[in-house]
């Protein structure tokens, strides 16, 4: 019934939209409320093909309600009569049961019921009775909801591509994915308990719940790196939703590819907050007083300044307080000033040069200027258009980019003393230095963002046109709402009525996105983009640097920061979340916890608490909620050929995905061993692995891994952590204590 259902509808939008498409548009007005309608029917259509695997897959029997309700990927109602839920979107407050309900605690329901689905037909029921007379032996210790539908999820062979949860979400799950919109969340849980889950169902929630705040602005969703962008990348599409801006901090700054890597020191240094310090002293630096007098070049003659002078047209465009580009135009001012009156004293001296004295005439000044006002503003416009004295300015304070100020600032060991003496030390400089012409890397784009704010970009003139042009998109789409309201046949039945959704500023977003761009890609070419929600995952690892390149992104502070700081590997991450957020929104943060794991099974789980006892005893390994009676194995390196292991480890999976994980000094060496495996083998470093999952694991040379970092125990233990089924260890020389054995 409910496909059916989902198949009138998607006839009925697709009808709209092609009747929306038809529509004349010979007008503007026309062509926009064509595009509008046309937008809402796509959205609409994108949403109902994206559900059609597993469109229901819960139902509740309540005590004291007549009939039953369905949980599904989103909400379905009663085309005819008075326009009943058939099928409740599991976004909706409604459908929370599904997801709370106990037997201690049954909020009304009688009857949980996870259906599972094959493309349109049922394969598979389990009922849970959340009575409390029958409740006895029904709650395992973890309170888990659903456990059969959850243990079934669980032991499903993994694609490379995450998928959504929707069915069988847990209760502290739950909580976090619906917490408030406003604040900072930290999410700090474990590896596999779900923390890249929720943080992606959450922004699916906040979308659905609070979208007039949020579909224009958009959600950005921080990851750390390509590799986790491409496997988390489906899950939000198949939640239906649009308006989200997937990224990397590299890839942050419009413009901008980071295709270099940093060395460990290069990227600790660029991410100390410090290095602000340091950049704003390398802005001031090009801000330059000559230590002799001034030449310039005008006019067949050479005007002559104190470099005195030079000093207080800088002093006075630093007082602006303004970046160094917007300040340039008080410094140029300040100088072409004083280059008229040089200019002016030496045409008079001209003038007069040879011609013999004149007797001054009754009530003359003999000190009275030769040239007048008008002179003046004569010789400052030719002194402003000649292009000696512009490329002499320029050596005094140039316009600057970011990019040429850091290239510059990097490629140049005296540049790079006078911004940082004092601040960084000599190995911190020698691990910042490289050839100007090296390629961009990751931990560069949070500096680069920086710079931009302190240069700031003169860019008056064309922010000026953009303000008239929306100005006039925006009375335009006013007028196109007054008339949308009064033809419903436009709108989807569940929008009754537009005004109440979209108001006039939205609508003219709404509008250049629909012809142009969603907001996710205008968010991504536009750097000074503010989003309505900032989620960030794996976030021990970002630098200081890169958290305030967010910080930035999100002046309303409404974030998701998920991470685990036991994880943390970059040389410049968190080991505490009060530490690194502290400088930002203070105590302003509120912690929330996930204690359950639902990827690793407890045999491996044992192994990888060894490697959590090395980076702190103090801390614990989540519960996993999974036993599979396969323990880790181990073996000498090099005893048989890598090839025929990793042979054995894919047909153990079973069709399953297996990653080989290994030290960074032997990722060349083992690719191209294993090359010719393809697709169902990824040798990858541990920070490539970070985040992602895997049937079968082989980690080599654990107790290379643990060396090549300070950070290395943590590794390890991420390492050991990427594992669904099955974790082989292939030690070398000596061991660390966590191998098994
Ligand atoms: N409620 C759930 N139902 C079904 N599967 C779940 C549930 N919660 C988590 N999982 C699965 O557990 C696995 C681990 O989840 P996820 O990758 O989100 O964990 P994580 O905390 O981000 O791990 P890490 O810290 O290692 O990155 C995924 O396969 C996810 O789909």
């Amino acid at each position: 019934m409910l496909y059916r259902r989902l198949d009138a509808e998607r006839e009925t939008t697709e009808r709209r939209l092609e009747r929306a498409l038809r529509s004349p548009g010979e007008t503007p007005q026309e062509s926009a409320e064509r595009d509008a309608a046309s937008s809402l029917h796509h959205e609409r259509l994108a949403q109902l093909g994206s559900v059609e695997q597993g469109l229901c897959f819960g139902r509740l029997d309540f005590h004291d309600q007549a009939g039953p309700a369905y949980i599904g990927r989103l909400g379905l109602f009663d085309s005819d009569g008075d326009y009943e839920p058939l099928l409740l979107d599991w976004r909706a407050p409604a459908a929370r049961p599904f997801y709370l309900a106990t037997a201690a605690s049954p909020e009304g329901v009688r009857r949980r019921r996870h259906i599972r689905t094959l493309s349109r037909k049922v394969v598979g029921l389990d009922d849970e009775i959340l009575d409390l007379r029958a409740a006895d032996g029904q709650q395992a210790d973890l309170g888990l909801a659903g456990e059969a539908a959850l243990l079934a999820a669980l032991e499903r062979k993994r694609t490379g591509e995450m998928g959504d949860i929707v069915a069988t979400i847990q209760a502290e799950q739950d909580d976090i994915i619906r917490d408030e919109l406003g604040g900072v969340v930290v999410v700090q849980g474990g590896p596999g308990t779900g923390k890249t889950a929720v943080a992606l169902h959450r922004a699916a929630y906040l979308l659905y719940t609070y979208r007039q705040q949020l579909a224009s602005r958009g959600v950005l969703v921080v990851g750390p790196n390509s590799t986790f962008l491409r496997y988390i990348g489906q899950v939000l599409p198949s939640l239906g939703e649009t308006g989200v801006l997937l990224s990397t901090i590299g890839q942050l700054f419009p413009g901008i590819r980071a295709r270099g890597a940093d060395s460990r020191e290069a990227a600790e240094v660029k991410g100390r907050p410090v290095m602000v310090d340091v950049l704003t002293r390398a802005v001031a630096d090009r801000q330059r007083v000559p230590e002799e007098k001034f030449e310039v070049a005008f006019d067949d003659d050479v005007l002559v300044l104190d470099p005195d002078v030079v000093e207080r047209a800088r002093d006075k465009a630093r007082r602006t307080r303004r970046p160094h580009n917007l300040a340039r135009r008080v410094f140029v001012d300040a100088m072409l000033d004083a280059l008229t009156e040089r200019a002016a004293v030496r045409m008079e001296v001209d003038l007069f040069e040879g011609v013999p004295d004149i007797p001054l005439e009754a009530g003359e000044d003999p000190d009275a200027p030769v040239l007048d006002a008008g002179d003046r503003v004569e010789i400052r416009k030719e002194l402003s258009e000649s292009g000696t004295v512009a490329a002499a300015l320029d050596e005094l304070w140039p316009k600057l980019t970011p990019q040429r100020l850091l290239r510059d600032l990097f490629a140049d060991a005296g540049r790079l003393l006078s911004a940082s003496d004092g601040l960084l030390s000599d190995d911190d400089r020698g691990a910042l230095k490289r050839p100007a012409r090296s390629p961009w890397t990751p931990g560069d784009v949070p500096l680069l963002d920086e710079l931009a704010e302190l240069l700031g970009e003169d860019d008056a003139a064309e922010r000026e046109a953009r303000e008239r042009r929306e100005r006039e998109e925006r009375a335009y789409a006013e007028g196109v709402l007054d008339i949308m309201d009064q033809d419903e046949e436009l709108l989807d039945e569940d929008q009754i009525n537009i005004a109440d959704i979209l108001d006039a500023e939205l609508f003219a977003e709404r509008q250049e996105r629909s012809s142009h761009l969603t907001a996710a890609q205008r968010a991504a070419r536009d750097r000074t983009w503010t989003f309505g929600h900032v989620i960030v995952d794996e976030a021990q690892e970002l630098s200081a640097m890169d958290w305030r390149l967010l910080m930035r992104r999100c002046p309303s502070r409404s974030m998701t920061v998920v991470g685990d700081v036991a994880q943390t590997g970059a040389p410049g991450g968190a080991s505490s979340w009060r530490d690194m957020l502290g400088r930002y929104v203070g105590d302003r943060w509120r912690l929330r916890e996930l204690t359950v794991n639902y990827r690793t099974p407890v045999e491996i789980m044992n192994l990888a608490a060894e490697a959590l006892h090395e980076v702190d005893p103090r801390l614990r390994v989540p519960t996993s909620v999974r036993e599979t009676g396969v323990p880790p194995w181990r073996a000498p390196l090099g005893e048989r050929p890598l090839a025929s292991i990793v042979d054995e480890e894919v047909a153990a999976a079973d069709g399953g995905t297996v990653a080989v994980l290994v030290p960074a000094s032997r990722l060349g060496a083992v690719r191209s061993e294993l090359d010719g495996h393809g697709d169902a083998v990824s040798v990858l470093t541990v920070a490539e692995a970070k985040g992602l999952e895997f049937d079968g694991v082989v980690v080599l040379a654990p107790e290379e891994i643990v060396a090549e970092s300070p950070r290395g125990w943590n590794d390890l233990y991420v390492a050991y952590t990427r594992a669904t089924q099955r974790l082989g260890i292939l030690y070398s020389a000596g061991r660390p204590t966590s191998t098994p054995g």
